[in-house]
């Protein structure tokens, strides 16, 4: 309650700014099954708050319960006013210490129990929290890479060749009523969403787009950028080596103050 009462601006506000303006966000996922917070010099905290990180989503492809809550506090303290958003592998990593949890639906797959089971199991915790629930699709994108996503959900990812299939998926999730659109390669994944996926995506939906997965360089958040993402998502990458993070906030800083020359 107390996060939530210092915000200026609920999670789903941010994410409609960025989708009706041609601003870029990035958010940073953090695993709690890995993330070792000792490792991170206050530094780096300063900088990211200074950097303007949009979100930090939380959470893990295994789904464990382990150390979410923990996590949270963690980055109350060190990142107070940035928004903490639960990404969840599975029904067990809610926390009500967040401000807001991406419902997410597995469309791309045809798993029941990530199109629909997770999702009542949630609602018991959901009824009493104070969590902004944001209606997800989420679709596994890439050119056939198998991660631990896909090995999680036992589903496979819509190849990027096929982009009829994937923005009638998209559609299909946006006449069900989803607000939200994440495209998601997988963690660690070697290719990435395409951007011709992206453009068609967006152009279609027309509301807030998340991607995803295997953004592990600069020139491939440019591609994303370019193509209308409106908030990128570093994993795996700002694990390895945190600067990067940094580097992709100082990159979206400048790429956002360049549209703005422009405009
Ligand atoms: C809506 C509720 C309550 C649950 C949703 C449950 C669903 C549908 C999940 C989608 C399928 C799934 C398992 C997604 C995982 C998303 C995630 C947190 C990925 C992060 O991956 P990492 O854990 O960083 O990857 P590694 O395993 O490679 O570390
Ligand atoms: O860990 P990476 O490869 O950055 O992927 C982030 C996220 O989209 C995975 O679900
Ligand atoms: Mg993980």
């Amino acid at each position: 309650m107390q996060i939530k009462q210092r915000r200026s601006k609920k999670v789903s506000e941010i994410l409609n700014d960025l989708s009706l303006s041609s601003k870029r966000g990035v958010a940073w996922l953090i695993d709690p099954d890995e993330f070792d917070f000792e490792k991170l010099e206050e530094e780096f905290f300063w900088q990211a708050s200074q950097a303007e990180l949009d979100l930090i989503f939380i959470g893990g492809s295994q789904g464990l319960t382990t150390g979410v809550d923990e996590l949270i506090s963690a980055l109350q303290q060190k990142l107070p006013s940035i928004p903490k958003v639960i990404f969840p592998g599975s029904e067990l990593q809610i926390s009500d210490q967040a401000d807001a949890l991406l419902f997410l639906s597995l469309l791309s797959g045809r798993n029941p129990e990530y199109l629909i089971g997770q999702q009542v199991k949630a609602v018991e915790k959901l009824r009493s929290s104070q969590l902004e629930i944001l209606s997800t699709a989420y679709l596994l994108v890439n050119d056939g890479d198998i991660c631990s996503v896909h090995r999680k959900s036992e589903t496979f990812p819509l190849l990027n060749q096929d982009i009829d299939q994937i923005v009638n998926t998209a559609l299909a999730g946006k006449y069900l009523g989803m607000r939200h659109f994440y495209l998601d390669a997988g963690s660690g994944s070697d290719s990435t969403v395409s951007p011709e996926v992206i453009k068609a995506v967006k152009s279609a939906v027309n509301r807030p787009l998340i991607i995803g997965g295997g953004l592990d360089s600069l020139e491939k958040v440019q591609r994303c950028f370019d193509a209308d993402a409106d908030l990128i998502v570093i994993g795996n990458q700002a694990q390895k080596n945190p600067d990067f993070l940094i580097e992709v906030l100082d990159y979206k800083r400048f790429y956002n103050a360049a549209l703005h020359i422009d405009e």
